[in-house]
């Protein structure tokens, strides 16, 4: 297996730019080696926010998990001009035991916050996710979608330049999910975060990216890239939003038809 992934560099003007070049991704080796990714190139821009759709199983956690570091590339190159990332889930994995506070100052304390500066800023956060009233309940006490601001204010305190959501808004009801979408867009335009975002939904794809990037069924490659020249902030459920996803459901139907058949 070859990484050839190039050391971050020092490029402030550029943080947050992720370049990917080629990327293949196999499991295993083999006859029964899986090729999850073949030859993906994308070139995300600093502050922009792409949401990767793609049908289930063609390699849009691998590309996430490839992004973070968080596994080896077989070939290509993935080129980051900043690290770390953050990273976000559908499940928000915090720690049952800790409040809302000790979750998102868990964080800090792993970057070497000391404590007091570590507090401050857990409370900011909180304020940006809208939670600050919520800081000393414990998980269990909240709805999912508070759940998963925590997990953001979390991901936040990481202070990463890129951020990188899979799924994470797929477990929650239409509404509170609508109301992430909104808080989500502020705090990215607020905080000029990259954002790569990967879901199954193609409306929120079209209501939150600056380009919607279309993978190909198993071996995931690049199949279209639409750039959603949209003004925000977008209702999910507006003509324009409805139109442009009804054209990529259109492309996703033919390519998920295209390997059914
Ligand atoms: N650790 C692993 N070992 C072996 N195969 C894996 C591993 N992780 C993923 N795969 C395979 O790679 C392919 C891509 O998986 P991945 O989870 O990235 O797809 P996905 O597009 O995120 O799927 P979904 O939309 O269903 O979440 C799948 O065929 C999966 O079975």
């Amino acid at each position: 297996m070859t990484d050839t992934r190039t050391a971050p560099r020092a490029d402030t003007a550029r943080a947050g730019a992720v370049v990917l070049t080629d990327v293949v991704k196999r499991y295993g080796r083999g006859p029964g080696a899986v090729t999850a990714l073949d030859g993906v190139s994308l070139s995300v821009e600093p502050g922009s926010f792409t949401c990767l759709l793609g049908a289930s199983g063609c390699g849009k956690s691998t590309l996430l998990s490839l992004v973070a570091g968080l596994d080896d590339i077989s070939g290509g190159a993935i080129e980051h001009v900043d690290q770390p990332v953050a990273m976000m889930f559908q499940e928000s994995a915090l720690f049952p035991w800790l409040t809302v506070l000790g979750n998102v100052e868990i964080a800090l304390r792993v970057r070497g916050v000391g404590r007091a500066e570590r507090r401050r800023r857990a409370l900011e956060l909180l304020e940006t996710v809208r939670l600050s009233g919520f800081a000393h309940k414990r998980p269990h006490e909240l709805s999912g979608g508070m759940r998963q601001r925590v997990a953001l204010a979390r991901a936040l305190a990481q202070d990463a330049s890129v951020l990188l959501m899979d799924e994470p808004f797929g477990a929650l009801d239409a509404m509170t999910r609508d109301l992430l979408h909104d808080e989500l867009e502020r705090i990215w335009r607020e905080q000029r975060l990259t954002v790569l975002f990967v879901t199954h939904n193609v409306r929120e794809a079209v209501r939150l990216g600056d380009r919607v990037v279309l993978l190909s069924s198993r071996p995931g490659r690049v199949l279209n890239v639409y750039d959603v020249d949209l003004d925000r902030p977008r209702r999910i459920d507006s003509a324009p939003v409805a139109t442009l996803a009804a054209d990529i459901t259109d492309a996703l139907r033919a390519e998920v038809g295209r390997h059914a058949g």
